[in-house]
């Protein structure tokens, strides 16, 4: 096996760039692309070292580490769980777990018997998983007795394996996980497959329909690697921690994936975010690499700078993602807490592209997503798809045959428009400064970014007229200065209802509970038309044009 080889910091961005070589990322693997596991690279190859691998935080602050030696045993053991009860190569089991090791040990479990993992956040309600079930036929899914409930609404629903603590019940003709893992053998060969087959099934918002699925392939591993020793910089004296759950592809390519990749102990915790918990964990570990979404980082930032003093100076380097980072929280964080922080852009079906890069020497841009990624060629297109140069919109677009890295080939069982003409097209509207970083402008389509979070205003709007009282609706997101969107939904109501703040409140919930908790409309208008072309189809840009004409006029 290859030892791994984290790039020093004093390479030059230009350097890395230009001499970059996927010959040299591949080497760096301990298998090659015809014979790879994705519990290898994350756990295998580090063994017999007595390295830490996790730190596994309980939503009570109580810290159980982990090393690799633990996971590989803890894989063995999931792996011949899964192998027992019918799963194999190729075969998608879910995990809709909270932060905790069940969660690490499912998806390393999955990987080792050449399974793909399919990521679902806890937050989401029945409908949403169901969707996700249908896109990708999982065979299993991991969970604990909070979630179980919303399973047992869903007519699909494929085998299920629950997590049950003292005092729980295990539902009739569920996997006693934890009984079984006990029971299981802690030794299972690992099983190997070649770089195209699926390592996850991940998921994304679209503007006109459901999520669409994400295959990511085994490869993918070369750009999560790639990111974590370039962008994030992740050295091997780091203590990482990134806060973004695993249940979507922040969380599970960068704060699962790459640091073990890479052979350095992340952080999980199980509880939910707080600024004081936030700060706290920070101090208690001795977090040097911190990464997260600008919602979060902006939270900190509200809870005052006397509760920064704890941490001054300790953090060595913070990494944002998710949405755009604003100058105010890079001065924030300067002068409160003496720590650069890097904005950092990146999509699910692409990793991180864009980034102002921490591991490789080289200026940042404070208001700027950064430069492109070295394995990555960006390109800025106008409706033509001819190429733009600086200081003029378009859409941020990846230069297939120059972006080796890239492992997005086209959304699953779907038409993939955005691929064409030798181009991937995020759908993000941006530009180039004139010294080639990419400045974020907006996105193209009706997507919502709120706390970090990519949400379909289809998604919501049928969730919505699910319910008894609504008739029409249309979603946008309008601008605000913490959580850069918020969710506002027009609701045409059905006849013999009428508008309320509890009629509001009942939707909030109706939605919370059968999608998805982090999605709903924080804001509901009750209108009685929606803007529509002539064919009928809701116009969502005059809402928004309206809103923010409106936010202006209140100053
Ligand atoms: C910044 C935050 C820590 C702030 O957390 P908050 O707790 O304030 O709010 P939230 O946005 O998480 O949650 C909104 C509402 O959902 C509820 N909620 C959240 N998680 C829940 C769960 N597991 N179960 C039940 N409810 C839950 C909250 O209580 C809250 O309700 P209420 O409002 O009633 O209190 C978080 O939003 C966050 O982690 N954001 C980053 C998301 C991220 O990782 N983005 C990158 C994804 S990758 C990606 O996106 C790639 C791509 O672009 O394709």
């Amino acid at each position: 096996m290859h030892a791994q080889m984290i790039s020093p910091p004093s390479m030059t961005y230009d350097d890395a760039a230009s001499n970059f070589r996927i010959e040299d990322e591949i080497a760096r693997l301990s298998g090659d692309l015809d014979n790879l596991n994705g519990c290898v690279e994350c756990v295998d190859r580090y063994v017999g070292q007595n390295r830490l691998a996790l730190r596994a935080v309980s939503a009570a602050g109580h810290i159980t580490e982990y090393t690799f030696e633990d996971l590989q045993r803890l894989s063995a053991r999931m792996a011949n769980v899964m192998a027992g009860w019918g799963i194999g190569a190729g075969d998608v089991v879910a995990g809709l777990l909270p932060r905790t090791i069940e969660l690490v040990a499912t998806i390393l479990g999955a990987w080792r018997l050449g399974a793909v993992y399919q990521p679902l956040f806890c937050a989401f309600g029945p409908s949403a998983i169901e969707h996700r079930f249908n896109t990708s036929g999982a065979k299993l899914v991991v969970t604990n007795m909070a979630n179980r409930a919303k399973l047992a609404q869903i007519a699909n629903c494929p085998q299920v394996a629950t997590v049950i603590d003292a005092g729980e019940v295990l539902p009739q003709g569920d996997i006693d996980l934890r009984a079984q893992l006990a029971a299981a053998s802690p030794e299972f060969a690992p099983v190997m497959r070649r770089g195209d087959d699926l390592l996850m099934m991940m998921s994304t918002s679209g503007t006109t329909g459901l999520p669409k699925g994400v295959p990511v392939p085994l490869r993918a591993m070369l750009a999560f690697g790639a990111y974590m020793r370039n962008a994030i910089g992740l050295r091997e004296d780091d203590v990482f921690w990134n806060i973004a759950d695993p249940g979507w592809a922040y969380g599970l390519y960068y704060a699962i994936t790459g640091p073990l990749q890479l052979g350095i102990a992340t952080t999980l915790y199980e509880g939910g975010f707080t600024a004081d918990s936030t700060y706290d964990l920070i101090e208690r570990l001795g977090v040097t690499s911190l990464a997260g979404s600008p919602t979060a980082f902006r939270l900190l930032i509200a809870a005052g700078p006397q509760a920064a003093t704890r941490i001054k100076g300790k953090l060595r380097c913070v990494s944002s993602a998710g949405e755009p980072l604003n100058p105010e929280v890079i001065r924030w964080f300067d002068e409160y807490l003496s720590v650069p922080i890097f904005d950092h852009y990146g999509q699910t079906e692409t990793g991180m592209t864009v980034n102002n890069h921490h591991g490789l020497t080289h200026h940042v841009r404070a208001g700027s997503a950064g430069f492109a990624m070295p394995g990555y060629r960006v390109a800025i297109l106008d409706e033509h798809g001819k190429e733009l140069g600086p200081n003029q919109p378009g859409i941020l677009a990846i230069d297939i045959a120059k972006s080796p890295l890239l492992f997005f080939t086209g959304y699953h069982q779907k038409d993939t428009p955005a691929i064409a003409g030798g181009y991937y097209r995020t759908g993000d509207t941006v530009e180039f400064e004139p010294d080639g970083s990419v400045s974020f402008v907006g996105r193209s389509d009706d997507i919502i970014t709120s706390s970090g979070y990519r949400i379909g205003p289809f998604d919501v709007e049928s969730a919505l007229v699910e319910h008894p009282a609504v008739n029409e609706a249309a979603v946008i997101g309008v601008p605000d200065p913490e959580r850069t969107e918020l969710v506002k939904a027009f609701v045409i109501l059905s006849p013999g209802y009428s508008g309320s703040d509890e009629l509001a409140q009942d939707l909030r919930q109706h939605v919370k509970t059968r999608m998805a908790a982090h999605a709903y409309p924080r804001l509901i208008d009750f209108v009685a038309e929606l803007p529509k072309t002539p064919s009928g189809k809701i116009q969502r840009f005059l809402l928004r044009k309206a809103e923010i004409e409106k936010q202006q006029a209140e100053g």
